[in-house]
């Protein structure tokens, strides 16, 4: 058989480079069967005989892509001769790969180009190829300052910035009505290019079990105390798989947000019985695994409740390393607690983590904010409303509700706290004395906590904490 001939031989035989390819496949695989990008990605890069520079740029790649495909494909639609709609999926991934390089790497425009042609060489044809040189090659004609200035320019300012910030148009209104209703409308831009920006690593120290500082010492001179939380220990670099009080369950990975609201909710003090307290989502277990060192240093007993088998499962891995006395993992539906377990107006403190859209820890996984669906909002809102009700049920009067969501958005947060207010089953308890300093402003003027990614550096989580009247 004739050897096929290429206009351009050399390239044909050269292999693309494996850190591009890796990034491809991680892209394929959020894109066919629904994976989550940050779960498939160590495999993922083994599997292409990556590790330690080559991996984290091609994770930089591939998340950087998935993140920021919204603006990506505003500036391939107005360099492509087509509709994006009517391009082979895997030939526009392997665009976005190629325009993340030009536009937020830096990568020089010939290498970009020339590494990016090579992987549609390996995994299409010569037409694909040739497709992707050439609209690649008009992106590089621009500078990214240029692009972002053109991008949603006729457009009316939230239209823009969603776009320019690559937030699906209805998650950016989201955050807008959430944040007006703090009266920091003036923070959306802020707030979405925070969004954008990788979430630290932070450990958390699980009181009872390891103290901040020796798990400080434990990490070393790449670890810092958190500013926001009292148990955070922030980590420049490495694994924290690899520290320890990690592997031993003594600590965990956990935003400061997350830890922050877990950590308020369990100072509040109480008047008259505290021994007995719920957590009534617990899956995974990152708050529980506080909670439970809370609960274990004033003699409380905790429940874990999880509906789901295989996150409960994840719920006893967090609790590993407590005594067995003080807590229990009970497996099933929180809305049938009361019904079920002989537990009326039994707890006196109650966590609930309400199942939420999760609008507010987006930076976690690149690909999230394309996933969501605003139609999940009104389901989401009735299984929030029933699991409040059931908490109410076995919650003492005068016992402490602690109502928070991983998300901003208004129907999910003080659109649930409102309706309890208004039916007067609850009262707001004042939580400033726990808010740190640099955080006070952002407790509202009826006393609920909204954090921010652009405010410290968290996800943005929601904090209530209601006495039961
Ligand atoms: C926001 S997550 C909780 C996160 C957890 N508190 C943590 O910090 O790791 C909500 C959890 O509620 C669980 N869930 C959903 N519906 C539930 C129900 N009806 N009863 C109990 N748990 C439920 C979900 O499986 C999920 O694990």
């Amino acid at each position: 058989m004739p050897e096929k001939k290429y206009r351009d031989g050399y390239r044909k035989k050269r292999a693309a480079d494996p850190a591009r390819l890796a990034a491809l496949d991680i892209m394929a695989q959020v894109r066919e069967e629904g994976a989550y990008a940050n779960l498939v990605a160590s495999a993922t890069l083994s599997d292409y005989g990556l590790s330690g520079r080559d991996a984290a740029f091609s994770l930089e790649l591939a998340y950087g892509a998935l993140r920021m495909q919204g603006y990506y494909d505003v500036i391939l639609s107005n360099c492509a001769t087509m509709p994006l709609s009517d391009l082979d999926p895997l030939i526009l991934d392997v665009l976005r790969l190629g325009t993340h390089q030009l536009i937020n790497m830096r990568v020089p425009a010939h290498a970009a180009l020339a590494a990016t042609v090579d992987v549609a060489r390996q995994v299409a044809s010569d037409g694909p190829s040739r497709l992707v040189n050439a609209v690649l090659r008009r992106v590089s004609e621009k500078t990214p300052e240029e692009w972002f200035a053109l991008v949603g320019q006729d457009e009316p300012e939230l239209d823009r910035l969603a776009l320019q910030y690559s937030h699906p148009r209805w998650i950016t209104k989201a955050f807008f009505e959430a944040l007006k209703e703090q009266g920091r409308s003036e923070e959306l831009e802020a707030l979405l290019a925070a969004d954008n920006e990788a979430a630290k690593v932070v450990l958390a120290a699980r009181p009872a079990l390891i103290s901040q500082s020796e798990l400080l010492d434990e990490v070393g001179a790449r670890g810092s105390a958190g500013e926001l939380a009292d148990n955070a220990v922030v980590m420049a670099s490495g694994v924290p798989a690899k520290v320890p009080a990690v592997v031993d369950g003594l600590a965990g990975v956990q935003d400061q947000g997350s830890q922050l609201v877990t950590e308020i909710f369990a100072k509040v003090p109480l008047e008259g019985k505290d021994d007995f307290w719920l957590d009534m989502c617990a899956g995974p277990g990152g708050k529980a695994s506080l909670l439970c060192g809370y609960a274990q240093e004033s003699g409380a007993q905790l429940i874990a409740n999880e509906v789901h088998p295989h996150r409960a499962k994840l719920v006893q891995k967090s609790l590993r390393a407590f005594d067995r006395q003080s807590y229990r993992i009970r497996l099933g539906d929180g809305r049938r607690l009361p019904k079920e377990d002989d537990l009326i107006e039994a707890f006196d403190r109650i966590l609930l983590d309400a199942p939420c859209t999760g609008l507010g820890s987006l930076r976690r996984r690149p690909e999230a904010r394309w996933t969501k669906k605003p139609k999940d909002l009104k389901d989401l809102l009735v299984l929030q409303s029933e699991l409040i009700d059931a908490a109410l049920e076995v919650l003492r009067p005068g016992g402490l509700l602690g109502y928070i969501t991983c998300s901003p958005q208004v129907d999910e947060t003080t659109g649930q706290v409102n309706r309890l207010l208004a039916e007067k089953r609850v009262e707001l308890v004042d939580i400033s004395e726990f808010v740190p300093q640099p955080l006070q402003e952002l407790l509202s003027e009826q006393g609920t906590l909204q954090l921010w990614p652009h405010h410290g550096g968290t996800d943005a989580m929601f904090l209530s904490v209601l006495r039961k009247v």
